[in-house]
């Protein structure tokens, strides 16, 4: 049995507070993409995880899709599976990739053994992964707050636009963005300012992480550069990096963007 785990891009993202636990409070906007890996889950003699696809740093028991899983297993005394995982969204680019394939295979998992876990309890067993993991259980867009694993829905359809990213060949570690970051309490909540007429998300929708991550990676401020260059109503980097989205009323062929980047269009 198989799923497709899609990505998410940041719509805004504003690190309000520096916690007592050394953990950021933030406000954004997770709004899935149509960009995916696919989750499959094999009867096996012995459980292991296969990867195929884009290369992932670290060794297959660390990914966390293993990990969701074994504790499934555990607590469900589940038979032996492979998970085989075809790994196609970039890594480390803001994306949410990891978390969403261990969202979707517990999802998968509730549905091939007939757990009848809920989507509160789903989400209950992927939070502690990772901070975005539990916007992949209902997968809509969604106002998170706190560290970015509180949420609320929110009624936000891009849908009649054409959503292109751009991904630089650049790797940026989310704990080293969150060490460079400046934090200021916003006079707006995101949550309202997203619902502001498209035309002014530019004046008012920021991405925090942008001015450091920007001065150590001039080549994606560049990106986003000419991301508005073609047209662009909206463009912003994605969660701490590296890749940039941009929102377009129609149509676009980025070929300049393509020689050096990876472009994903219709997202
Ligand atoms: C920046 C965001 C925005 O959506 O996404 P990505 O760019 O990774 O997709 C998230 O906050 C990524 O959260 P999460 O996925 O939990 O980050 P992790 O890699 O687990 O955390 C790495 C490190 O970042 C710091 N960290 C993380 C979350 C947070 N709210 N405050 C923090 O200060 C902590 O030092 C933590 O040890
Ligand atoms: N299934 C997975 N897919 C991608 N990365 C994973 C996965 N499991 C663990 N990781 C680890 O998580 C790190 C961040 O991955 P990813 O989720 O793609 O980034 P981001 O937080 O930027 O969206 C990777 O460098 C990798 O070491």
């Amino acid at each position: 049995m198989l799923t497709f785990a899609n990505a998410k891009i940041n719509l805004g993202l504003f690190l309000t507070e520096k916690r007592a636990d050394g953990y950021h409070n933030l406000q954004t906007v997770f709004y899935p993409i149509k960009i995916n890996d696919v989750v499959e889950l094999v009867d096996a003699e012995e459980t292991s995880m296969l990867i195929k696809g884009i290369d992932i740093p670290g060794d297959a028991t660390d990914n966390i899709c293993f990990k969701a899983f074994k504790t499934l297993q555990q607590d469900f005394n589940l038979p032996h599976q492979q998970i085989v995982l075809l790994k196609n969204i970039p890594v480390g680019a803001g994306l949410g990739g990891g978390s969403s394939d261990a969202a979707f295979l517990v999802k998968l998992t509730n549905q091939k053994f007939k757990l009848g876990l809920t989507d509160e309890q789903m989400e209950a067993y992927v939070r502690p992964l990772g901070a975005d993991c539990a916007f992949f259980i209902k997968n809509k867009p969604t106002f998170a707050f706190a560290k970015g694993d509180e949420f609320e829905e929110v009624a936000i359809d891009l849908s009649a636009y054409y959503l292109v990213l751009v991904k630089p060949p650049v790797h940026v570690s989310t704990a080293e963005a969150y060490s460079k970051v400046n934090v200021k309490l916003p006079s707006n909540s995101l949550k309202d300012l997203i619902h502001l007429p498209l035309q002014d998300w530019q004046a008012h929708i920021f991405n925090d992480f942008e001015p450091s991550v920007f001065a150590k990676y001039p080549q994606i401020d560049e990106i986003k550069t000419q991301l508005y260059q073609a047209g662009a109503k909206f463009a912003l980097m994605s969660g701490s990096g590296s890749s940039v989205f941009a929102i377009f009323e129609k149509e676009v062929q980025l070929t300049e963007l393509e020689k050096d980047n990876l472009v994903f269009y219709d997202i």
